[in-house]
């Protein structure tokens, strides 16, 4: 197994970009996905010289260093895209390099090149005038409502306690579009998310999400950790003033919903016989433009000598009731009848697997599509039998806005 750990340290400052970095990989067509973690400066990038990206068996052990991504409905055998990092970069909240992988092969020397160039030409991301998107389609309202309609008659009939029905809408970029800008700003604006932009080229796709919503971490001192997050409110006010997270109100509904993903995840543990864990919790998370209660789980993997848990949770728990329903099965079914489309990548997983010894997983929320000119932006909400149709419908609105509201500042 290779494993990266800040390989070969700079002290000096670069004049290499991550943004030029990313740019460079895009344009000579290398897979790659560039992102920083909740709570911390540092940018990451790796990239993949490969023509394709396997699919991987997430045995999060065996792996080596890179970065999966795994669609909502998981591939043949529980694998995910594993874009192996044959290259590896870290930058501070400068921007200056700080590690790299020192391995130099013809490709590497090749992206140099191109990312050198771009380091002369500092209008690559810059973009003064605010930007209009046209909206190309959205995902009818009226059929919304009837899904979710039909999703609390189940739930009325006792065959599904939960389900979360999720939309899309789709907005045309602009020529002048910068993906790389809006990482960079998505930075900046959510710094409680994991922030990520992964460059897929054999399916012609960019993904780009701030996402608060950890799935499965484990850290250096084999830390585990998992959340149950779930019910979601404005964090303004009808005034549009912010409300303090201690003040949020919420109703039997969310926190309801909430306890039934907590629940769930206390369901694994149970499972698997771990009895060991610290749970905190519920509390109000703000997450950019919108509230939401969480839990937070931590189990000491060493403390318990269960070093696979990560693994055997991420096996488990995806995809969770926060993203699916419960039980799952009855509520995938209802999904896959009734949402009428494909959510691809949008609430699978994704981030760094063995980089620096440690793995986090998210789930991928709050984030869009591009592919040819169009980004595509999700939005999904957790049903139960005290839904009102049009709320959820407008709790898929905001959540569309997490990304929306910066495209438009930018
Ligand atoms: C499904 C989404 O979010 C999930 C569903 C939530 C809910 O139902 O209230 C809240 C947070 C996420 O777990 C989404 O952002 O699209």
């Amino acid at each position: 197994m290779r494993q990266i750990v800040d390989s070969e340290s700079h002290t000096t400052s670069q004049t290499v970009l991550p943004l030029h970095g990313w740019q460079s990989a895009y344009e000579l067509g290398y897979a790659a996905a560039l992102w920083r973690l909740p709570r911390q400066n540092d940018k990451h990038l790796i990239l993949n010289f490969g023509a394709d990206i396997p699919a991987a068996k997430m045995v999060l052990e065996d792996l080596p260093s890179g970065f999966a991504i795994s669609p909502f409905l998981n591939l043949e055998d529980d694998r995910a895209l594993f874009m192996e990092a044959d290259v590896y970069f870290r930058f501070n909240e400068k921007d200056e390099l700080i590690a790299e992988s020192n391995h130099t092969t013809a490709e590497t020397e090749r992206l140099k090149e191109a990312w050198e160039r771009h380091g002369k030409n500092v209008t690559l991301f810059s973009q003064n005038e605010p930007v209009s998107f046209d909206l190309l389609q959205t995902s009818s309202h009226e059929r919304h409502l009837q899904s979710v309609k039909d999703a609390i008659a189940a739930i009325e009939a006792g065959k599904i306690q939960k389900v979360v029905l999720s939309r899309n809408k789709q907005v045309a970029l602009p020529s002048s579009f910068s993906v790389t800008g809006i990482f960079e700003r998505l930075c900046e604006k959510y710094p409680n998310a994991f922030v990520s932009l992964v460059y897929l080229p054999h399916l012609n796709q960019l993904w780009l999400g701030a996402t608060p919503e950890i799935l499965v971490s484990v850290d250096k001192q084999g830390i585990f950790r998992t959340v149950a997050l779930a019910g979601t409110q404005s964090a303004f006010d009808a005034s549009g003033q912010p409300i303090p997270p201690k003040q949020a109100p919420w109703t039997q509904k969310e926190i309801e919903e909430q306890a039934l993903v907590s629940r769930y995840i206390i369901s694994c543990f149970k499972k698997i016989r771990v009895r060991e864990y610290l749970e905190e919790g519920p509390k109000t998370a703000v997450a950019g433009n919108l509230m939401h209660l969480r839990s937070d789980y931590a189990v000491d993997t060493k403390a318990i000598n269960f070093p696979e848990l990560g693994t055997v949770m991420l096996g488990l728990l995806h995809p969770t009731s926060a993203v699916c329903g419960m039980p799952k099965l009855p509520a995938l079914q209802f999904i896959q009848q009734n949402e009428g489309y494909d959510r691809e990548f949008y609430s699978g997983y994704l981030g760094p697997v063995n980089i620096d010894h440690e793995t986090h997983l998210f789930v991928n929320l709050r984030c869009m599509k591009i592919s040819n000119g169009v980004a595509t932006l999700y939005g999904g909400g957790g049903i139960t039998e005290d839904s009102i149709p049009e709320k959820e419908w407008q709790e898929t609105e905001l959540k569309c806005r997490t990304l929306l509201s910066v495209l438009e500042e930018s």
